[in-house]
């Protein structure tokens, strides 16, 4: 008979095999494709996310920090997602069948051994609380390493020219040495897992050895060394699960940490989006842009604009101007709607921006900021980010508009190069008109320049306001500018300080302005002969001193 039974359970034990290993191959695929499909919108989440708090500002945080959350803590929890799930199956699948068949063949005695399965997963609990505390500061080092090594990057040049990198290496080590210790003691918590892990596996071998000794007569010697294998190999896959949630901790920080991105504030009102089709077309009448006692403040902070009202109707340019900090580029974020105010309206074309979706309202508004971010790819792909199917004739039209067909036709690539990782290569104002060059491909109804002609010498900056006049007569500029060459070639002024409108007028009006003229004072020519002067000072107080105008 006790042949009968080895061949049975030599049987039993090539089919479990075989079943196991289909098992763990169809648990990885799925669990894999379940984590990827999960997380794939996990990933996508984040980065709109991003996308929609970043232009404004990300608060507190730091840029190598998100990096961090957005790429190492998603990755953290796609490993949990693709183990936890198939781990957790085979916990509960392969003890239930190998005790189940351990019952039947000595008894139910068996059934003792879900204690220790239970308290094996119980294990990483008793150090939960340490491991989590543990798992969060690694990550919050981690993400400070990640901001100090970006920071170290971006800023070489300051860094070398003070002097300074002896610090910044300091740094880099001091904070490898905390991630050092952190995951010492991480290891040391693991360590005691494992340690009690291995005294509940040894305690349990020893007493499944001494309830088969007591059995000997009811089962054949041959069988014992099978059977105690058995009942070890039924809390093998327990230990696995206990493995996966002893990360726990830092699972948990690294999930506490994505979820502070998803919850970043939307500077954005959504809710007036869906009202009125915006496809009823543009009100011909209407001004292109109006600020209607627009205030806005950023999350916790005073008032950055506060009650500003102008117009620019269809074809114009404003000059934006104002002392550093009075608001210009933020009246610049808000016709694109980066954020939307906390009150008044910004109308583009007649309609409320709110009620434009953010994608439709910038294909009518475009941007050109101080800095425009060049890409570490070719000059058509910088250049085809304003508009995804132009062809070479057009980029090269666009870049002859901005000044910069002769320095690109002299790299060697032509339009599939681009000096340096991202334009490093090109001169500052270079890099200024590679964006120029992108607003003359895309060619948008209303064009926000925020310094971008600042880094451009005074030619250049004439011939590009001129280009840009050619390029389309409809079309409506600001230009947020401090230089006077541009400040003259608009239409209409609006001064800005302090969040607030203190004139608005054309230049030549605004020049009998005291304040104004001294917010330009170093670029005007001497003042003409005293008492004309004065006259004019006096006068433009009283036409234009009105605020809100
Ligand atoms: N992300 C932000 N969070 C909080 N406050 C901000 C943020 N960005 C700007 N501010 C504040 O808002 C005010 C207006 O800033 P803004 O950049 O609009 O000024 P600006 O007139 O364009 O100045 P500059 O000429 O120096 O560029 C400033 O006091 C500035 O400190």
């Amino acid at each position: 008979a006790g042949g009968g039974v080895v061949a049975a359970l030599l049987l039993a034990a090539g089919a479990a095999m075989l079943a196991h290993g289909l098992f763990v191959w169809l648990e990885s695929w799925f669990s894999h494709a379940f984590a990827y499909r999960v997380l794939g919108g996990l990933r996508k989440d984040v980065h709109r996310a991003i996308e929609r708090a970043a232009p404004m500002g990300l608060g507190r945080r730091r840029t190598g920090d998100v990096v961090a959350r957005a790429m190492g803590d998603v990755e953290t929890l796609e490993w949990f997602f693709a183990h936890t799930l198939g781990a957790a199956l085979a916990a509960l699948i392969t003890p239930s069948v190998l005790i189940g068949v351990l019952t039947a063949l000595t008894g139910p005695q068996a059934l003792l051994l879900l204690l220790p399965a239970v308290l094996l997963v119980l294990v990483p609990a008793v150090f939960q609380r340490r491991q989590r505390q543990a798992g969060t500061e690694l990550r919050e080092r981690t993400g400070a390493l990640a901001v100090t090594a970006l920071d170290g990057i971006q800023s070489i040049a300051e860094l070398l020219s003070r002097g300074r990198t002896d610090a910044l290496q300091q740094q880099l080590k001091d904070g490898t040495a905390g991630i050092q210790r952190v995951k010492a003691r991480i290891a040391w918590l693991r360590g005691g897992e494992g340690a009690l892990v291995e005294v509940i596996l040894a305690a349990t071998s020893l007493l499944v050895l001494l309830a088969l000794a007591f059995q000997a007569g009811e089962i054949p010697l041959l069988l014992l060394p099978t059977l105690s294998g058995l009942a070890m190999a039924a809390l093998n896959p327990v230990m696995g699960l206990a493995g996966i949630l002893a990360r726990i901790g830092e699972i948990s920080a690294a999930s506490s940490r994505v979820l502070e991105i998803l919850d970043l504030p939307d500077p954005l009102d959504h809710a007036l989006e869906t009202a009125p089709p915006p496809s009823a077309g543009r009100a011909d009448s209407a001004p292109a842009l109006e600020f209607a006692d627009v205030r806005f403040s950023f999350p916790g902070g005073p008032a950055v604009l506060d009650g500003v009202s102008f117009q620019v109707p269809r074809g114009q340019t404003l000059a934006i101007v104002g002392e550093s900090g009075a608001g210009k580029s933020t009246l610049g974020s808000l016709m694109l709607r980066f954020a939307d105010p906390n009150d008044g309206v910004v109308r583009v074309d007649g309609h409320d921006a709110r009620t434009l979706e953010p994608d439709e309202l910038r294909r009518l508004v475009a941007l050109i900021p101080q800095d425009s971010f060049v890409f570490a790819s070719s000059v058509r792909t910088n250049l085809r980010l304003a508009d995804p199917a132009a062809g070479d004739e057009a980029l090269w039209s666009a870049l002859r508009r901005a000044a910069l067909a002769e320095r690109i036709g002299v790299l060697p690539d032509g339009l599939d190069g681009l000096p340096g990782d991202r334009g490093e290569g090109l001169s500052g104002g270079e890099r200024q008109r590679l964006g120029l060059a992108r607003a003359f491909l895309r060619d948008p109804e209303i064009l926000v320049l925020d310094e971008s002609l600042a880094s451009l010498d005074p030619e250049l900056e004439e011939r590009i306001l001129t280009e840009l006049r050619l390029a389309r007569a409809d079309r409506t500029t600001v230009l947020i500018a401090h230089r006077l060459r541009s400040i003259e070639a608009a239409d209409a002024v609006l001064f800005l300080a302090a969040g607030r409108v203190r004139a608005q007028g054309t230049h030549e009006e605004l020049l009998h302005r005291e304040d104004y003229r001294g917010l330009l004072a170093s670029q005007l020519p001497d003042p003409p002969p005293a008492p004309g002067g004065r006259a004019a000072d006096e006068k433009g107080g009283a036409t234009h001193g009105e605020p809100g105008h």
